[in-house]
């Protein structure tokens, strides 16, 4: 494990802590297990936890081995970091990613907070993602893309500075500007403020691309080009801890 603090714009402390896999299998068990400990550590001091997890085409393996975890999950909240502005039964929603993918074996008993639902504004989806987000999560997934987004933060999008400059927890974006974003230019995302009261952050990548990317990233230190870099803690908040194998 290597710990860094790197350019941390938030604050100073240890910004992040990096545990590195030899591969798959052991970044999936050990991702899940991460996630597992800090939601018994919530539900051991408090009636429920709430859990915040990303989308896209990384963690699924990681939801899938959490969903074995024998937690009481009757007791969990689980939500979205982010969403793109689909409806939870499209398979490009990140709400279906984690309906495919965790709510099985122990974790089915979990409740999950879809955002988006048929007649509901986009306005009315971030007030009730902001009211939800009073409960502080136990945790909170991020995954990062190869061009240094994270959540629904997107470099060079034209809301980007609004959502890290945002005091609430969630704030509607247009990714506009940014081809990582691809063709799911709407999207809600969690913003710094919702993510500074985390009591967890976890941030799962794979591959030298995204080890290569988190490298430059943090010799950066601009949390406008490296989005990802609102994820780092230090300043009394936890550390982010980076969980990456090749
Ligand atoms: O669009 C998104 O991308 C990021 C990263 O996804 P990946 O496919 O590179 O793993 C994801 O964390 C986020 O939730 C999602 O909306």
């Amino acid at each position: 494990m290597v710990d860094g603090t790197a350019h941390n714009p938030i604050g100073s402390g240890s910004a992040y802590a990096l545990h590195v896999h030899s591969g798959t299998d052991e970044w999936i068990w050990a991702s899940a297990v991460a996630i597992a400990a800090e939601l018994r550590r919530d539900l051991s001091d408090r009636p429920r936890a709430r859990l915040l997890l990303s989308g896209g085409t990384t963690p699924a393996p990681v939801y899938r081995a959490l969903a074995q975890a024998p937690l009481d999950w009757s007791r969990v909240d689980v939500a979205l970091v982010d969403e793109r502005w689909l409806l939870p039964d499209d398979p490009d929603s990140n709400a279906y990613l984690v309906n495919a993918s965790l709510l099985h074996h122990y974790a089915k008993a979990a409740r999950f907070e879809v955002m988006t639902q048929p007649g509901l504004r986009i306005e009315d989806v971030v007030a009730r993602a902001n009211a939800h987000a009073q409960q502080p999560a136990a945790a909170a997934v991020l995954g990062m893309g190869e061009d240094g987004h994270t959540a629904s933060m997107f470099p060079g999008s034209i809301d980007l500075e609004r959502a890290l400059a945002s005091r609430q927890a969630y704030a509607a974006v247009d990714a506009t500007g940014c081809p990582g974003a691809r063709q799911w230019l709407r999207r809600i995302t969690l913003t710094p403020a919702g993510l500074s009261g985390a009591h967890a952050k976890l941030l799962l990548i794979q591959g030298a691309g995204k080890r290569a990317v988190l490298e430059r990233a943090l010799a950066d230190g601009d949390v406008s080009r490296w989005p990802v870099l609102a994820a780092l803690g230090g300043g009394g908040e936890p550390p982010l801890q980076i969980h990456w194998c090749p």
